[in-house]
């Protein structure tokens, strides 16, 4: 059991189904960037295990980049976004955005649609948890590391309320 501010949280995801998941995004990714030089536009804050763990496994030259938008609070997304920062310079470039999760998908969206104005050469996202049932958009995600039930997740970056991000396995907030 872990307790994190006021809440209490079940382990749900291990460290080693993680990496398992991350090896499996990698070698996709390596796959269809093959002698290209890609920029990992990482998504803070809880995009920078996930991040580091990607890219140290891209076989090839690549840059890596941070962009920061919020759009959570306490355990419910607010659906209020805010801008885009750090994202200059990604004119003519193949960009793999990197997500740790992808929920309703009204980040990821944004980030698409400031995107499409940067004049980018191509776009793909890699997101390592994906909700389904709470996605509401229409766009494709390219790499998914594992799909997970509709609950709140916390840990490899997530937070609740800025707690949780170091744990390096995933937790769900526990059954009343
Ligand atoms: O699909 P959505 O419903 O938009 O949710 C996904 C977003 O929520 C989290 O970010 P958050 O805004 O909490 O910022 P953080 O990464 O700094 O915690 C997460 O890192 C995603 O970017
Ligand atoms: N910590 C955390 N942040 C999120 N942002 C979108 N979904 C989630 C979630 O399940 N947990």
């Amino acid at each position: 059991m872990l307790k994190l501010h006021d809440l209490e949280f079940e382990p749900f995801i291990s460290n080693r189904q993680i990496e398992a998941a991350v090896e499996e995004v990698a070698q996709k990714i390596n796959e269809d960037f093959s002698g290209k030089c890609p920029v990992f536009l990482s998504v803070l804050n809880g995009a920078y295990p996930f991040t580091a763990a990607l890219t140290q496994r891209f076989k090839g030259d690549c840059e890596v980049e941070f962009t920061k938008l919020k759009s959570y609070e306490g355990t419910s997304s607010t659906g209020k976004l805010k801008n885009l920062i750090g994202v200059e310079n990604l004119k003519d470039k193949h960009v793999i955005i990197i997500e740790d999760i992808v929920d309703t998908g009204n980040t990821f969206s944004e980030i698409i649609k400031i995107l499409e104005e940067k004049e980018v050469a191509s776009f793909k996202i890699a997101t390592l948890f994906y909700k389904p049932e709470a996605y509401k958009k229409e766009h494709n995600l390219d790499y998914v590391g594992m799909e997970i039930p509709n609950k709140f997740i916390v840990g490899y970056g997530l937070d609740y309320d800025g707690l949780g991000r170091n744990l390096p396995e995933v937790y769900q907030l526990k059954q009343k």
